[in-house]
């Protein structure tokens, strides 16, 4: 099936707003050249996006409910994961399976991959029995997983040379938002694919931007993933500074949250870092890996950027305490214990 029977319509340097009817939705304002925006929903009807095959490699804390999404909007979905039994549920929804990533491209008109770091990514993607071996002419790849430039690049070529179509489209957003279907896609790679696969980013996303050739998609996600990691690092200096000066860190949290520097993250994971519990929604292991590959990032091209570097020490800290699949936020116990050792 070819999938470009189901495509929408892409309204160039126009963030549309969320519409009633996407081929009738406006455009709100001009964003800056070769970025696009838009939100959801996607023009396709149930039985349109069911004549696209979907593949779906990598069932974590952000793959299962992603490909849940794309099953419950009437999506034709084939799923593969290296532990298996995380396929079962979606087998349950509906899905098929196939044993490996070659066997899934080959049977898919579209696949996904969101893999924990670049060498799975890669293995996935390049390995024995990986995505390219199955992947030909006519098909597109969309890896969604956390990479750096280089290691998107070099999935790109190895797909390409196929004649195969490549995206690269990391998501900022956690595992609430991918339940819920409002991840941000920071897309980058072949416009063509990109048009091919709005449809599907639109189940799960509300928001998809195209920011040109390969490595700009990479490049955003690891940029706004400093970022947050360095807020939480800083935010944990906060939560145990009030306390050690005897004010109560929940007020703190509530005076946050009505200023300027409120974020969703400090309301949201506060109250449970006050009482030292860290249920896990973004592994503090991929957060560590995400600013280790900023400041890949940032050396690259003689930025400096000690902050995100001196929080880059508190998470290799905190996996060294062996907190690497808690929650990120679970850094602050980084600090707890160079207090408890000073003390
Ligand atoms: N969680 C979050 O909030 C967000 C995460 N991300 C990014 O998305 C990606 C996935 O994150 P998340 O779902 O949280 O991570 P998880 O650790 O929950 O899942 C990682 C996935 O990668 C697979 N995997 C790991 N190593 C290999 C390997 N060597 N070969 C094959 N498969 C492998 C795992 O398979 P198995 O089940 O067998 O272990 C699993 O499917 C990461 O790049 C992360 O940085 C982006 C936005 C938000
Ligand atoms: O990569 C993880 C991002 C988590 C988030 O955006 O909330």
């Amino acid at each position: 099936m070819a999938l470009c029977s189901i495509f929408c319509p892409l309204i160039p340097l126009r963030f549309r707003s969320k519409p009633i009817s996407p081929f009738l939705s406006k455009p709100l304002f001009s964003l800056s050249f070769r970025v696009y925006s838009s939100q959801q929903p996607s023009p396709s009807t149930k039985d349109e996006l069911g004549t696209v095959s979907i593949g779906f490699l990598g069932l974590g804390i952000m793959g299962s409910p992603m490909a849940q999404n794309l099953i419950k909007a009437g999506c034709d979905v084939t799923v593969w994961n290296r532990t298996k039994s995380k396929c079962d549920p979606l087998i349950g929804l509906g899905a098929k399976y196939k044993s490996s990533p070659e066997e899934v491209t080959a049977a898919c008109d579209l696949t996904f991959a969101m893999l924990a770091d670049p060498e799975s990514a890669i293995d996935v993607a390049c390995g024995k029995n990986g995505a390219v071996s199955g992947i030909s002419s006519g098909k597109g790849y969309v890896d969604v997983s956390t990479v750096d430039a280089a290691s998107s690049m070099l999935i790109s070529k190895q797909i390409k040379d196929t004649g195969a179509l490549f995206l690269e489209a990391p998501v900022s957003g956690s595992k609430k938002p991918a339940e819920d279907g409002q991840l941000i896609f920071l897309t980058a790679g072949d416009k063509l694919l990109y048009e091919k696969a709005a449809p599907f980013l639109d189940i799960m996303g509300k928001s998809r931007f195209y920011l040109g050739e390969v490595g700009n998609g990479a490049a955003m996600k690891l940029v706004v993933n400093m970022i947050m990691g360095s807020m939480m690092a800083s935010f944990a200096e906060g939560i145990l500074l009030s306390e050690k000066v005897g004010l109560d860190p929940n007020v703190l949290v509530e005076v946050v949250s009505q200023g300027a520097i409120n974020a969703p993250m400090y309301s949201l994971k506060g109250p449970s870092m006050i009482k030292s519990v860290y249920p896990t929604a973004f592994p503090l292991k991929h957060q560590q890996k995400d600013m280790r590959l900023a400041l890949g990032l940032a050396e690259s091209v003689s930025q400096s950027t000690p902050i995100a570097a001196a929080a880059n020490e508190l998470y290799k800290v905190a996996k060294s305490y062996g907190l690497s699949d808690e929650d990120f936020s679970a850094v602050i116990e980084a600090l707890k214990a160079a207090k408890s050792q000073k003390a």
